[in-house]
């Protein structure tokens, strides 16, 4: 597997760019000065090379110019010689030419390059000549030489180029010089013929070195003489074939330089050509380039040698920073490489390295600090010496499988550290392979997740369980009741839902306390868990409220219904047996309501109704009792919503009337009156409070209901003490536990007694014991600011419920209300009648008016008079009424 190749960070890499793209245009800036001043060294050298080659070829035909003019010179002057022996003498006729003859040759032997002298009269008739003698006589007249002398009277002399002999074909110069008379007439010419082989002598006396050559050529490029002499010497008039030379000639150039390959011995030279002055001769002087050149390109050769090892050397060096440069990244990235590979080695992941075995090779220090094993511990054991024996062979055998399959495995393994405590570990395995495929190490990674572990259960907790408890939750209940139904169903099977409601557990908290109501539920749910299969489920829907869900109790509804009862019995066993809670004992009763699961087409929510209602069903029969739903209980939970609904309705169409039963002492004189509240329900006609007082104080209808009451009350109070017949009356009033715990109660009823103007010493405001049950010091506190206005307290149903007596005694209460319940009994029932009697007794203790209501008979009114009650409420003294038959009756009759 090829391993990859870790990028060098953005900068780096850019960095590493820029100085080897730096070192690379360094060393060709470097190169290409070292080959601009190499080249401009070895151009200067080579400028100055010719320059001494042109300087010395130059000089060299100044030297041979003048010599040549020399030798011209020297010829004139002996033609002016012979030219002034004439002008003395005169022009020799035919026969006395022998004097001048003579001077003649004596001149040509003066001169020694004068081949021979000529003298040619006016009229180009040759008249005298030193060698040529046969051409004395002859006729010049008609050539151009001649007649340039004679019709140019300004020329006195002329040297022509080179002319050949007619007698031997020789070439020779001809120099001539005009003679005149003395009164300045042409008088003729005097010629020399010059042999061309003084100028080789000349030429040879100069002297040359290898590849120099001087050459003297006329204006036809006739070679006239040169040196060296060529190995088959060219002999003089030798037509020179340089159309260059000619080119320079035709265009009137003075002296010039050429460079070119010779015509005579094809070598290639620098050529210095300069007309000798005055004549019409070409001196040319020309020395082998190659030749002079050699010290030059040896020196280019050494000076090329040198900057190709300066430019090898250069590139050997920048090469050699480049791969140093290379190598130092490639360094830094292989460092990088590794301390990446250290770094994340060393993660917040255990890690492990194994052979292709599953002997461990490496671990790193998380792998110890999650396991507990150091490196030492480990390395050349295999794996499995981590194993917590929660999975079976197979478990591993599959992951295995896995890894060789795709190369990798990730999940969930139970671990053990090495103090043998088992730990959730979420685990990759990935198979490390070489180049050619073949396996060579595992390379596993862990990380301990049993926090995270806890953090899921610890929200699944607090999401499907209750926090006091431990039992399902609402949420949780609700899913297995899903999951059950739909069991149920597919089996045919009923299962049974039982809710479970605390009687008076609000008391037991409120009496005991909070904590206490806690542990009473934990210690419930408890004793509930025992008693119930592992298969049912129980659960705490909220509050005192339990439920127990009961599947596959079998497949007839009866027999299931019977299953469930006993089930049900057992709970209320189980929750009776006494609890110890701090220093109390408590022992608790349960209401139950059951609902057979059988019925395919009803949903989670119909069964939780039914229960509910088969529960509310049980709490109206009593404490600790069972009941079963059965459609009327549907039937009457639907009038109680329509109930609810209509009680809305009553509040606002104005439904309500206050009723008035009287109130009478031991002589049958109506002293007070109990304001009691009835409905006139537009198709039912009056309905008692009985049946909707419970549902005003569950929808908080109460509150403003019962301002209604004690507005209506006080009205009629304050309309009373106008009224001397009813002056003295006094009217008592329910008042709600609910109504009586608004923070704004007091308020209330003292902007009523402002609003009406009503007696407040003839309010009497009736409060039942469970007001004291919760918040009794805001209780008292309220009655005490009421009672400060004069409102008085009676305590109604007195008996009933669980009041402390000692409490009792620090109310401002002002009566005891006798609850009609015993008051009825109190004939028949030895024990109702020693309840009455001892409350008869506490009120005449505590200094209270003591009144018995639902008196109905006489004998029942004897009885309480004889044992100290001397204030009745009842049928016997009348019913509940309106106002107006109220005071109709009342106005009737002083006594009742
Ligand atoms: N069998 C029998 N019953 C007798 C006799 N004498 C009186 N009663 C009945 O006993 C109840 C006395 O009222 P309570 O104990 O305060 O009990 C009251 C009271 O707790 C509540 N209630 C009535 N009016 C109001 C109200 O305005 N506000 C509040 N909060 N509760 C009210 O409704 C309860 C029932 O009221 P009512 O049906 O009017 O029933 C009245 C009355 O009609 C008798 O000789 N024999």
């Amino acid at each position: 597997m090829p391993q990859p190749v870790i990028p060098l960070p953005a900068d780096l890499a850019k960095k590493y760019r820029q100085q080897r793209h730096g070192a690379l245009t360094l060393y060709g800036v470097a190169l290409l000065l070292l080959l601009s001043i190499f080249a401009w060294l070895l151009y200067e050298q080579y400028r100055q090379e010719i320059h001494v080659i042109q300087s010395r070829n130059a000089a060299r035909a100044d030297v041979a110019a003048e010599w040549a003019k020399g030798v011209f010179a020297q010829s004139d002057q002996a033609l002016m010689g012979i030219a002034e022996l004439i002008a003395y003498e005169g022009m020799p006729t035919r026969g006395d030419a022998q004097p001048l003859q003579r001077a003649l040759l004596n001149r040509s032997r003066y001169v020694d390059w004068i081949d021979d002298i000529g003298i040619i009269d006016a009229d180009g008739i040759v008249r005298a000549s030193v060698i040529s003698t046969e051409q004395v006589g002859r006729d010049l007249s008609g050539s151009t030489f001649f007649k340039s002398f004679r019709d140019q009277q300004t020329r006195t002399n002329l040297v022509t180029p080179l002319y050949s002999s007619s007698q031997d074909d020789r070439y020779f110069l001809y120099q001539a010089r005009r003679l005149t008379l003395d009164n300045g007439e042409f008088n003729g010419i005097v010629v020399a013929r010059i042999s061309p082989r003084v100028f080789d002598r000349a030429l040879q006396r100069l002297g040359v070195t290898e590849g120099e050559s001087i050459a003297l050529v006329d204006s036809e490029l006739k070679l006239i003489a040169r040196l060296p002499a060529l190995e088959d010497p060219l002999p003089s008039g030798w037509q020179i074939d340089s159309p260059e030379t000619l080119d320079m000639i035709e265009q009137g150039a003075e002296e010039w330089m050429l460079q070119m390959t010779s015509p005579l011995d094809s070598r290639e030279r620098l050529f210095q050509m300069q007309w000798i002055e005055g004549l019409p001769l070409l001196l040319v002087v020309g020395e082998d380039v190659q030749l002079q050149l050699a010290s030059w390109r040896q020196r280019a050769g050494i000076l090329t040698g040198v900057v190709v090892l300066i430019a090898l050397l250069g590139a050997w060096g920048v090469r050699h920073y480049l791969n140093r440069l290379r190598v130092e990244h490639r360094l830094y990235q292989s460092d990088a490489e590794l301390r990446i590979s250290a770094t994340a080695f060393q993660t917040h992941l255990g890690m492990l390295i194994t052979d292709a075995k599953g002997h461990i090779m490496k671990v790193n220090d998380t792998f110890t600090r999650i396991t507990g094993y150091s490196e030492d511990d480990v390395v050349g054991k295999r794996t499995r010496m981590l194993n917590s024996g929660r999975h079976d062979a197979a478990f591993y055998r599959k992951i295995w499988r896995r890894v060789q399959a795709t190369g990798s495995w990730e999940g969930e393994v139970w671990n053990r550290r090495k103090n043998g405590d088992v730990f959730p570990d979420w685990l990759t395995i990935s198979a490390v392979y070489d180049p050619q495929g073949t396996l060579t190490h595992y390379v596993a990674t862990m990380s301990d997740i049993s926090e995270r572990k806890a953090a899921e259960q610890e929200i699944h907790q607090l999401a499907f369980y209750d926090p006091l408890t431990g039992l399902a939750n609402r949420r949780l209940f609700m899913d297995r009741m899903e999951a059950a139904l739909k069991e149920a169903n597919r089996h045919s099977r009923c299962g049974a839902l039982l809710f479970i409601d605390i009687d008076n557990f609000k008391q037991v908290n409120d009496t005991l306390g909070h904590f206490a109501g806690d542990q009473l539920l934990q210690h419930l749910g408890r004793q509930m868990g025992q008693a119930l299969r592992e298969t049912d489920t129980l659960a705490r829907l909220g509050g005192d409220e339990f439920a127990v869900l009961i599947e596959g109790l079998g497949q007839r509804r009866e027999h299931t219904a019977e299953l469930a009862e006993s089930i049900a019995q057992k709970l209320q066993d189980v929750m009776q047996q006494p609890i110890a809670l701090e220093e109390d004992s408590v022992s608790v009763t349960a209401s139950i309501g059951i609902t057979v699961v059988s019925d395919p087409s009803s949903t989670v929510d119909d069964y939780l109704q039914q229960a509910d209602m088969a529960l509310f069903q049980a709490k109206r029969n009593g404490r600790s009792s069972l009941s079963f739903f059965d459609p009327t209980m549907q039937a009457e939970l639907l009038s109680r919503v329509r109930l609810e609904n209509e009680l809305r309705e009553a509040q606002a169409n104005d439904e309500w009337r206050l009723y008035y039963q009287p109130q009478v002492d031991q002589a049958g004189r109506c002293i007070g009156v109990e304001g009691l509240l009835r409905w006139q329900h537009p198709e039912r006609g009056l309905v008692s409070p009985g049946v909707f007082i419970p549902l005003l104080e569950t929808t908080e209808l109460i509150n403003p209901v019962g301002d209604w009451v004690l507005e209506t009350a006080c009205r009629q109070l304050a309309q009373w003490a106008h009224h001397p017949a009813f002056a003295e009356l006094s009217v008592a009033v329910n008042v709600s536990p609910l109504q009586f715990r608004q923070v704004d109660f007091v308020a209330k009823v003292e902007a009523i007694l402002q609003r009406t103007q009503a007696p407040c010493h003839k309010l009497k405001l009736e409060v039942t014991e469970s007001l004291f049950l919760e918040e009794r010091d805001d209780a008292r506190d309220k009655m005490l600011r009421l009672k400060q206005k004069g409102v008085r307290f009676s305590l109604d149903d007195f008996g009933t419920g669980y009041s402390s007596l000692a409490y009792l005694a620090h109310l401002p209460l002002d009566q005891l209300k006798i609850d009609q319940s015993f008051v009825q009994q109190v004939i028949h029932s030895k024990a109702n009648a020693a309840i009455v009697e001892s409350t008869i007794a506490l009120a005449q203790s505590l200094s209270l008016e003591v009144i018995a209501e639902g008196v109905e008979r006489d004998d029942q009114q004897a009885w309480l008079l004889t044992h100290g009650c001397r204030t009745y409420q009842g049928y016997r003294y009348g019913r509940p009424m309106p106002l107006d038959a109220l005071e109709a009756m009342l106005s009737a009759e002083s006594t009742i």
